[in-house]
């Protein structure tokens, strides 16, 4: 399907009023996509016939080898990540929504985590699916669009999503029929990493102009392939920040290049290839802001439950759901508590909607010594990931770093 850059940056890019155009002046920043044209692969480090380059200082972005419109929208929100934070502004990798009461979640997430599908929620407010910022006034979307993966995409799973595809919409890499225009969302020849391309307004219930009150809810999403992570813990903040720098997760099929099935993965931030200064810089402003606005963190599994990838199976997506809810709706915050040994997480006994022996993990596993074992390796991996931050003051004296360094496994 040909990709009509016009629109797609139009979905993606807050867009101005007519009376913005008028006296609109000199763009910010302009975007060279050459997308076509490969760069070349002799020019020294080049190791693939893509590159995206970006200059701070003459605001320009060439993109050379790459159709693939998500590297418009990171390329821009790599940028923020550089300009934001130099204007003491929280740029940030997640997905935000709000409820009736004003109240905003924050969804961080690598790709294919759950970002899109759960900030897209029929009972709140859409704030934006991928990139915001967090300012002392608030949150705010980078973005005027979606970008949500369509595979499998089917009406009564994501109804949002789905109604959202219509005039307006770009879909990008689908197979579809040419006379009858019928799209076969279960169809992978091209890619597994088919997008749907919408501006906001095309969600009924988007908060527009995408901006909101300070966050109350901070959640982590982790999709864990080892299957050892509880589908939801409640976190202090030192482990939020932990967790937070660590972005332990999986990469997920399809949304890198070669990546066919789930591969553990530290992506610091939870946006590793998007940020710009070291990643504890993050971490303190985000630490700041969480204890500013009396914030929660949350960590939630959206990977594997019942054994690791190959023997158990994804975490049902309606349970995720259920375990937003009760995030959402402050109901989690009255669970009675237990702490894991070695990741030392809080594992609530209830939530409604979702069956209580699966809240925690080695009741699902059929191997007792398989479990214990893959967490005890899952833990290692953390510890030596988190061997690169521990000469790293965060925030303005030593003892946040001191309580963040304890919060991880044992
Ligand atoms: N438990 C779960 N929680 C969230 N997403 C899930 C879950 N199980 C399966 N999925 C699927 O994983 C994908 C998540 O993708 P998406 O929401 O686009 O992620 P992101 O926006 O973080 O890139 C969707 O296709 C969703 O249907
Ligand atoms: C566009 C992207 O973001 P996400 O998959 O999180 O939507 C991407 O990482 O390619």
């Amino acid at each position: 399907m040909s990709l009509h850059l016009e629109d797609m940056v139009g979905g993606r890019c807050i867009r101005p009023t007519p009376e913005e155009l008028e006296n609109f002046g000199t763009p910010d920043f302009t975007i060279y996509n050459a997308g076509q044209f490969p760069c070349n692969r002799y020019t020294h480090y080049m190791t693939s016939s893509t590159s995206i380059d970006i200059n701070l200082q003459r605001k320009e972005m060439v993109i050379l080898g790459t159709q693939y419109a998500g590297e418009m929208k990171k390329g821009l929100f790599s940028v923020m990540h550089y300009l934001m934070p130099k204007r003491g502004v929280l740029s940030v990798h997640s997905g935000c929504n709000m409820g009736k009461d004003g109240d905003v979640a924050l969804f961080f997430g690598l790709s294919g985590t759950g970002k899109t599908t759960l900030s897209t929620d029929p009972n709140r407010y859409l704030i934006g699916d991928d990139e915001h910022c967090w300012s002392d006034n608030g949150v705010s979307n980078i973005e005027g669009g979606c970008y949500a993966k369509c595979i499998d995409l089917a009406q009564e799973k994501e109804p949002d999503i789905w109604n959202a595809i219509k005039f307006g919409t770009v879909l990008e890499n689908v197979v579809f029929d040419e006379h009858t225009r019928e799209v076969y969302y279960v169809d992978r020849s091209v890619t597994e990493n088919t997008r749907a391309c919408y501006p906001i307004e095309h969600i009924p219930n988007a908060k527009i102009p995408c901006v909101g009150p300070h966050a109350k809810n901070v959640i982590l999403l982790a999709c864990d392939a080892f299957g050892v992570l509880p589908p939801v813990s409640k976190l202090t903040l030192p482990q939020t920040m932990y967790h937070f720098i660590s972005g332990y997760t999986a990469l997920i099929a399809g949304t890198e290049d070669g990546i066919l099935e789930p591969q553990a993965t530290f992506s610091a931030c939870f946006g590793a290839a998007f940020i710009m200064l070291h990643p504890t810089r993050y971490a303190a402003m985000l630490a700041e802001r969480m204890r500013r606005h009396g914030a929660t963190g949350w960590l939630v599994n959206t990977g594997w439950s019942g054994g690791s990838y190959g023997v158990g199976q994804r975490m049902k997506l309606s349970y995720t759901r259920k375990i937003i809810d009760a995030i959402h709706n402050g109901s989690l915050l009255n669970a009675k508590y237990e702490e894991t040994p070695v990741f030392k997480l809080q594992i609530p006994d209830y939530v409604e909607g979702v069956p209580s022996h699966i809240l925690h993990p080695e009741n699902t596993w059929s191997d007792a010594q398989a479990y214990k074992e893959t967490l005890e390796k899952l833990a290692a991996l953390f510890k030596k990931n988190f061997e690169n931050f521990s000469d790293y003051k965060i925030g303005n004296d030593n003892r946040l770093t001191q309580e963040i360094l304890e919060a991880g496994p044992l």
